[in-house]
């Protein structure tokens, strides 16, 4: 089996995992793998496609600079910019970027912090964090509609082989050396989103939550 053929098939694989948690609203989201080092290339989920369906046409191999590298009538997602970004600053293997209610509302309610800050959870050590009371943190960033105003303003955050950044009122976007680890960090993140705005809510109704 090829190199793309297998990685399109993990890819394939996370794409029908995140769509069973209902995670494609819309046509919102996209995904990608890293193929090869060097040269760089991809794999990314085309543009405006309904991710809830798997087709032969999911997915189209691009170059360092979101660019397909093969002869295709596909796009690349809009935000190919923010994949790009992170495979050429670090050594990630995969970047998953979904919408859901919860990131929306975590984004706009500590907008004005520039980052939501999480504690208390045992599934912090999802992250690799074994500390007692240890606390995440994942920075928020204005949703730039220009892409490439966008994927700049992106960088900026982009420190490690695995991480996180929430653009407000938009979405979040995780990378992880391994499809696993970057779905894993994406589903604790999503999460510990859940469990605040419940916590919120709850603490708003005058329940004894923390
Ligand atoms: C309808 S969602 C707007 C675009 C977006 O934010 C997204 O994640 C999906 O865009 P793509 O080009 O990757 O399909
Ligand atoms: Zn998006």
């Amino acid at each position: 089996m090829s190199i793309v053929v297998k990685k399109w098939n993990e890819l394939a694989e996370v794409k029908a995992e995140l769509a069973a948690r209902d995670w494609f609203f819309a046509t919102s989201g996209n995904l990608s793998i890293k193929v090869t080092d060097d040269p760089l290339t991809f794999l990314v989920t085309a543009s405006g496609k309904d991710k809830r369906k798997q087709t032969d046409e999911d997915f189209l191999l691009v170059d360092a600079a979101g660019k397909p590298a093969e002869e295709t009538n596909l796009k690349p997602s809009a935000e190919t910019l923010l994949h790009a970004e992170i495979y050429g600053r670090t050594n990630a293997g995969c970047v998953l970027h979904v919408h859901t209610v919860d990131n929306n509302l975590i984004s706009e309610l500590y907008a004005q912090n520039g980052e939501a800050v999480f504690s208390g959870q045992e599934i912090i050590k999802a992250f690799g964090i074994w500390e007692e009371n240890a606390a995440v943190r994942i920075p928020i960033i204005d949703n730039y509609a220009d892409i490439p105003t966008l994927a700049r303003e992106f960088a900026n955050y982009i420190h490690g082989d695995a991480g996180a950044v929430l653009i407000q009122n938009h979405g979040i976007t995780v990378w992880g050396r391994t499809a696993f680890e970057a779905k894993k960090h994406l589903e604790a993140w999503e999460f510990l989103f859940r469990w605040q705005v419940k916590r919120l809510l709850l603490q708003r109704a005058g329940l004894p939550v923390g």
